[in-house]
């Protein structure tokens, strides 16, 4: 709910069509959603790197990056990944308005929250991207040895262990890191980029 009284919204001089024009390709958010080691930043940046190669105005919004900066005050608890969830979501959508291609890095476990950041997008430009891997290989990665850490209990309502992760029920992609590499993960996605017509 908003604080602010007395405040106009300002319609830009320029935008968002105005720049997808410029660019010469569409922008959406990629919504990477998986349990920590499930691959969300690997493929997210995998993803952003080749977009960049093409020459495609792209961004990514990396979990532990933004906890640095914008959303350092939040922590673990259920309210605070709703914040987090909030702001991320209403940057996604400045970038989009930019007419880039965001790619977004965040556990993102409630599937409300989720939901409501897609409302806050056109149709197609919200891309759900479930990064779907079973706990035990996440655990069995444990890239930043957390899950060995929340299996000691010296991190408290770590996500798939005493904290729950909802996966989503209709994502616009699956990608399977159990199954498949990094490269046909990156191939699954630009499929569906060129599909839609966004790139
Ligand atoms: N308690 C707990 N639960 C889950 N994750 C934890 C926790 N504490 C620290 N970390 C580290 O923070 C990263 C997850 O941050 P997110 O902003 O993506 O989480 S959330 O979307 O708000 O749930 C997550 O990064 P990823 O591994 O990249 O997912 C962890 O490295
Ligand atoms: N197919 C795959 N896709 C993504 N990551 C993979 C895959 N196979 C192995 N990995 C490894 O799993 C780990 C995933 O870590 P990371 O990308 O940080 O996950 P998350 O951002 O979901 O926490 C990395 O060490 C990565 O090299």
């Amino acid at each position: 709910m908003s604080k602010s009284t007395n405040i106009t919204w300002h319609d830009a001089a320029i935008t968002k069509s105005d720049r997808r024009i410029q660019n010469r390709h569409g922008s959406c958010v990629l919504w990477f959603t998986g349990l920590s080691g499930s691959g969300k930043s690997t493929i997210a940046n995998a993803v952003s790197s080749e977009l960049h190669r093409r020459g495609i105005n792209e961004y990514v919004l990396d979990g532990d990056n933004i906890r640095h900066g914008l959303n350092r005050d939040l922590g673990f608890s259920d309210y605070d990944r709703t914040e987090n969830i909030r702001r991320i979501g209403e940057v996604a959508k400045l970038f989009v308005d930019n007419g880039t291609v965001v790619t977004t890095a965040f556990i993102s476990p409630f599937r409300s929250d989720r939901d409501q950041i897609r409302s806050l997008f056109e149709k197609e430009e919200f891309i759900e991207v479930y990064v779907e891997c079973p706990l035990e290989e996440c655990e069995r990665r444990d890239p930043k040895q957390l899950y060995a850490k929340a299996r000691r209990g010296e991190i408290k309502d770590f996500t798939g262990i005493d904290s729950p992760y909802q996966a989503p029920e209709r994502p616009e992609i699956t990608v399977r890191s159990d199954l498949l590499t990094v490269k046909d993960a990156v191939g699954q996605i630009f499929q569906y980029l060129q599909e839609k017509n966004i790139i």
